[in-house]
């Protein structure tokens, strides 16, 4: 598979705050890789350093020469009260009537043309900003928290559109998600990260582990028995942290 995206000893630490430490991940064309961990972990960090939207301390990244990145973020700030319909937003990619068209009716809201941004569903925002990241027609389809103020149901049935969307694009995904549960039957590697890497694999290969759930809590434990993995460093007790053996 033709990698898209590598990052290789990734360090990134701000006010003697290790943020990210020796991170490594790669992305090819039809994966779609996720990334995992608690709040403040990093996730976004590493997302923003892997665009070149922030830069590391250390480390490299590489692309794929000419790879185009769709990238949705995890937040958009519409003022309420400025005048900005869904065709309007979308028409500041300076893509053309057709291909907005086409992109809102493949993410299931093609009757949102006309409606004010101020006024979208979370479910509703979440498909429109899918909508302008796929009118990139992205090698590489970068999502922040895609599911984020969407009922469960429609998390689901997103994650499975976004699994659609990678088929039909072919491009690589690199999602960041805080539900495992929902997200693994999506995912073709999963990646836990803490500020570094606790646990990585594909899903089938991941299985209950006390770092994972111990970032998670036990809420999630459901979710987790469903995978086996092969843990592969130990850890510092009381600390939460990860070692390697
Ligand atoms: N430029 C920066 N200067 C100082 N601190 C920063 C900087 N960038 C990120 N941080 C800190 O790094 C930590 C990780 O932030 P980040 O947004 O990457 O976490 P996250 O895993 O995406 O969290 P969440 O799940 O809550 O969105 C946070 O404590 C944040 O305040």
């Amino acid at each position: 598979m033709t990698q898209l995206l590598a990052a290789s000893n990734v360090h990134f630490t701000r006010d003697g705050k290790a943020i990210l430490s020796d991170v490594h991940l790669s992305l090819s064309a039809g994966e779609i890789l996720t990334l995992i961990g608690p709040n403040g972990a990093g996730k976004t960090t590493l997302v923003k350093i892997l665009l070149n939207l922030q830069a590391a301390d250390s480390g490299v990244i590489t692309r794929k020469p000419g790879a185009v990145v769709g990238y949705m973020p995890q937040k958009l700030f519409i003022d309420a009260t400025m005048p900005l319909t869904v065709y309007r937003f979308l028409a500041l990619t300076r893509s053309g009537k057709d291909d907005i068209a086409r992109a809102l009716a493949r993410v299931g809201v093609a009757d949102l043309r006309q409606q004010a941004m101020s006024k979208l569903s979370g479910g509703e925002l979440q498909r429109v900003m899918l909508a302008r990241a796929i009118l990139r027609k992205p090698d590489i389809l970068v999502l922040d928290e895609p599911v984020q103020g969407v009922d469960i149901a429609g998390q689901s049935q997103l994650y499975g559109l976004i699994g659609q969307l990678r088929d039909e694009l072919h491009c690589g995904v690199l999602m960041i998600s805080h539900d495992l549960h929902l997200v693994m039957a999506q995912t073709d590697t999963v990646i836990c990260l803490n500020h570094h890497i606790c646990c990585q694999g594909h899903p089938e290969n991941v299985s209950a582990d006390p770092a994972f759930l111990e970032l998670f809590g036990r809420e999630q434990d459901t979710g987790v028995a469903m995978y086996t993995h092969h843990h592969d460093h130990q850890h510092r007790h009381g600390s939460g942290e990860c070692c390697d053996p």
